[in-house]
């Protein structure tokens, strides 16, 4: 009998266990007198009755663990127990190891900002409380240390939170690469884009990814984000055209409808989502908390930023208009020539289409109503039926929508993928996958078939990881270890894809045979498998049905159109359509279609043939990566935050393995190093021990290591490796850095003395080098001033003599001035005094003359002699006035030129002198 108090915490059995029903944890609220009340994990009271099995909760478990590992009651219950604590205190991430579980808080949480990316950057697991972001920072770390290639694997139901979990590893990953670049951007805004155009409103998830994709981002020597390649997987096309209640189309179509402008709406002639028969199959075109108008905006300026031109733009939007102006294409039906036909009805929105399309209405009138058949080189053209006719339309809309996302997914590479070949490109790759969960709906198709193929693959990739691989190696390396058994789903695989005749090999050569209708497959089916426990066959026979025994539950999967989804095959009459068009961007989508002829497009490979080999080219990618698991469950169907629906979490538990991984995880050794990797890498952690290219026993060495850090854990040495478990390698990874912390500072030290002496050395020499140049700079500045000034001084002394000498010059040449002038004023006088004496012996000759002509006279006419004589006289007399005159100017004239050019000829001539 267990005795129990108030407080105390316990396990009650469940009343009658159902398949998901596992023990409740409760409190104990009242205890007197052997009444018990009780408060359960769901908050509901109750008294304990007799009979009911309960059991003591350990106390270490009663708060809830970070790490499922150290779980002392380790159990379903206590699984489930732990996450569903831990959730109500909005603590959504736990760990088992170092896989990651996620429960979908269906709230926004403020764990996701940039102070949480940074206290989450170089931090081993478990040194901060568990998150996504260690998980990326792991990854980024370990890309780092072992320089290989990194996978983050997100599984999941639809809803769990995988894409918002990738979206926050990309968050992640672009700020610990710490460049900001352009790059970065535009990996970030290729989500927008690709959530428009591949994801859609669903029963489970409002934002459901209808799409499988691998994002492989790329780092450059410096581990700086430098590219990035988008794999994507098998979109979902019948969406396009059907919808069930409650789902909507892509997000794209009404994000169009609500953002464009009415001019842009009328010129492609469109109106409201409600308007259009493609968008209101599942009811309200509108999702609750979802602005699309604002969506869109988002959307087209993510298009900028990956370099979508406005013409790519107007094409895209051009053809997603054409698919809704199909859609709206009704037929009537009809009979021609007693065949069932279909004729169409109102050909507004043919026409319309045809516009966008870029083809004659009348000839995609004639390929969406008839057919044209080649039979031994006549053609034949016959109607369609109504139904025929609407297939074929979709067909044409599915075939349009699903390559237009091939070319999308194609152009955003082109602008964030810069290939693998240039060798300084990139060093190492992250690679985040975010996979279409397990679905299991009221009626499952072949697109079921492959999401849940696609998932038995993961989980397989999970089982050999964690399981396989890992017990394989313990037996090949000699641990002593307990085997531990696991739910192996290589038989599923096997029989839908691997072994002769398996499931997919029959519906493709199903596909293949031109008589081969989805009866005669389903028929080939239960013909080869009946008999294999993983096949199910439906309870009643007349049901076209088969089913399938998935590690996630039983799925049972209707043959109806399976046959033609599998082909996916595009009738030669609308490759014809197409090729006639004048749609240049409709033409380059299926440009491959229209290289491949008639006769090779009917032996293209089908579709699930296409799918399996990406998803083998995927394994193998993922199989060369070191793996980090990321577990997402959804807690509740309602999409409401802080709802736990304990058996829906049961299940998801039960079908990852969780148990398993938690048992294994903590009896096995998931970290293992290579006898030489270890003993270099820890080497540092115990003195004397030497490399190990010389350490002759490296066993030995690494056994030293263990016993001197690890002492008493549980440590197994192989016959190559060391065998620790996962807070093994947190701890030695700590004391690493520690050590090397401690010996890093010595060497700083050293370094920081050396570098210092030097420089202050290098400071010295320099300033005594400034200083000697100051000093010459000052002593010559003096100097010069000392020369100046005594060239000045020289020069006033120079000034001053010659000053005196010319004032002695000055008085000689004055003397000389003197004596020149009284020179020159004797000479004057000298010459006016030959001039008269001149005028005197004139005035003589012309006396004697006179003198002669009178005795003249006096021998000749005495009268006129007389006469003469007096005419003479006059004549005599004014020539002596007019002569003396004249005479006296030039004297005068002469004198004073003499007196002006004296000075100026006695000065120089002076001057020379001196
Ligand atoms: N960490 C989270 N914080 C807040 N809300 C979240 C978180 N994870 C998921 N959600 C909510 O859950 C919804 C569904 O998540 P998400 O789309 O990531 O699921 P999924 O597993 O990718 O589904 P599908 O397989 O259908 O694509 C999101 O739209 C968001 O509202």
């Amino acid at each position: 009998m267990v005795v129990l108090h108030e407080g105390d915490h316990i396990w009650i059995e469940p009343d009658k266990p159902g398949p998901f029903d596992v023990p409740i944890g409760a409190r104990v609220k009242y205890s007197a007198s052997g009444q018990i009340q009780v408060i359960d994990d769901d908050g509901k009271e109750f008294w304990l009755r007799p009979g009911m099995k309960i059991r003591h909760m350990h106390a270490s478990v009663v708060n809830g663990v970070e790490d499922m590992i150290s779980l002392t009651d380790l159990n379903e219950g206590g699984i489930l127990r732990n996450l569903l604590i831990r959730y109500n205190q909005k603590l959504i991430y736990t760990y088992t190891g170092s896989i990651l579980v996620a429960v979908n808080p269906y709230q926004v949480l403020p764990i996701y900002t940039a102070e949480q990316i940074k206290a989450y950057r170089d931090k081993k697991i478990g040194e901060l409380p568990p998150h996504i972001f260690a998980i990326g920072d792991n990854a980024y770390n370990n890309m780092r240390r072992y320089q290989r290639d990194q996978c983050i694997i997100i599984s999941g139901e639809s809803g769990a939170g995988k894409t918002e979990s990738t979206k926050l590893i990309l968050q992640f990953l672009a700020a610990v690469s710490g460049q900001h670049s352009w790059i970065e951007q535009q990996i970030l805004d290729s989500n927008p884009i690709m959530e428009a155009f591949g994801n859609a409103k669903t029963i489970r998830n409002d934002n459901s990814s209808r799409f499988g994709k691998y994002i492989d981002i790329h780092f450059n020597a410096k581990w700086c984000i430098e590219g990035a390649k988008i794999e994507q997987y098998l979109l979902e096309k019948s969406r396009i055209v059907t919808q069930a209640q409650g789902e909507r189309n892509y997000h794209i179509f009404y994000c169009m409808l609500a953002g464009m402008t009415p001019q842009e709406r009328s010129a492609l002639e469109l109106g409201q989502a409600s308007e259009y028969h493609y968008l209101v199959q599942g009811g309200d075109v509108c999702v609750d908390g979802r602005d699309d108008a604002m969506e869109y905006a988002g959307i087209k300026s993510a298009m900028k930023v990956l370099n979508f031109s406005d013409g790519d733009s107007l094409d895209i939007h051009g053809l997603l208009a054409a698919i809704l102006h199909l859609g709206n294409v009704r037929y009537a039906s009809t009979v021609v020539d007693n065949i069932d036909a279909s004729e169409v009805v109102g050909d507004r929105e043919l026409a319309r289409a045809a516009r966008l399309l870029g083809c004659n209405p009348v000839n995609l009138r004639d390929a969406l109503t008839t057919k044209t058949i080649f039979t031994r080189g006549d053609t034949v053209t016959s109607p369609m039926s109504v139904d025929y006719a609407t297939d074929v339309k979709d067909a044409l809309v599915k075939g349009i929508y699903g390559r237009l996302f091939v070319w999308i997914v194609i152009k955003i590479n082109a602008a964030i993928y810069k290939g693998r070949s240039a060798e300084k490109y990139y060093q190492n790759s992250i690679g985040v996958l975010d996979i279409f969960g397990f679905e299991n709906f009221g009626v499952n198709s072949f697109e079921q078939l492959c999401i849940n193929f696609a998932n038995e693959n993961l989980q397989q990739f999970f089982v050999r990881h964690i399981f396989k691989l890992e017990q394989e190696e313990y037996n090949s390396e000699g641990i002593s270890w307990k085997h531990i058994e696991f739910i192996d789903n290589q038989d599923t695989l096997d029989l839908i894809a691997v072994k002769p005749m398996n499931i997919l090999s029959l519906v493709d050569e199903e596909a293949k045979f031109p008589k081969g209708t989805d009866d005669t497959m389903l028929h080939k089916l239960h013909q080869n498998h009946s008999s294999n426990s993983l096949y199910l066959q439906p309870r009643a026979a007349v049901t076209k049905a088969f089913g399938l025994r998935h590690f996630a539950g039983d799925v049972y999967y209707s043959a109806q159109g399976f046959l033609d989804k599998n082909r996916d095959t595009f009738s030669a009459d609308l490759v014809k359509l197409i090729q006639e068009s004048s749609n240049k961007f409709l033409k380059s989508l299926f440009a491959r279609d229209f290289a491949m002829g008639v006769e090779t497009r009917k032996r293209a490979p089908t579709l699930s043939l296409q799918f399996k080999k990406s998803l083998e080219a995927l394994m193998k990618t993922l199989t060369q990566c070191q793996p980090f698991f990321v577990r997402c469950i959804k807690p509740n169907e309602l999409k409401k935050p802080l709802t736990f629906d304990r058996e829906l979490c049961v299940r998801q538990l039960r079908y990852s393995g969780m148990m398993e991984t938690i048992r294994i995880r903590r009896a096995g050794y998931p970290i293992r190093h290579q006898f030489a990797d270890f003993v270099d890498r820890y080497r540092v952690l115990v003195d004397g021990i030497p490399t190990s290219k010389v350490c002759r026993n490296l066993r030995e060495a690494c056994a030293t290591i263990c016993k001197q850090v690890l002492s008493g854990q549980d440590v197994q040495l192989g016959k190559t490796k060391v065998f620790l478990k996962d807070a093994h390698d947190v701890f030695l990874e700590q004391e690493r850095d520690r050590q090397l912390t401690k010996k890093i500072i010595v060497i700083q030290k050293r370094w920081r003395g050396y570098f210092y002496r030097k420089r202050y050395l290098a400071m010295r020499r320099a300033s005594c080098r400034i200083q000697a140049w100051v000093r010459m700079f000052l002593a010559r500045r003096r100097y010069l001033r000392q020369r100046t000034g005594f060239l000045r001084m020289q020069a006033v002394l120079r000034a001053r003599q010659l000053n005196a000498a010319f004032q002695r010059s000055r008085v000689l040449v004055v003397n000389l001035q003197r004596y020149a002038r009284g020179y020159l004023a004797r000479r004057r006088c000298h010459g006016r005094l030959a001039s008269v004496i001149k005028l005197q012996s004139n005035i003589r000759r012309f006396i004697a003359q006179k003198n002669y002509a009178n005795l003249r006279l006096r021998h000749g006419k005495r009268v006129e002699a007389e006469k003469l004589k007096r005419e003479m006289e006059e004549r005599l007399k004014r020539e002596k006035g007019s002569k003396e005159a004249k005479i006296e100017a030039e004297k005068a004239h002469r004198v004073s030129s003499v007196l002006l050019l004296a000075p100026a000829l006695l000065y120089p001539a002076c001057s020379l002198c001196f």
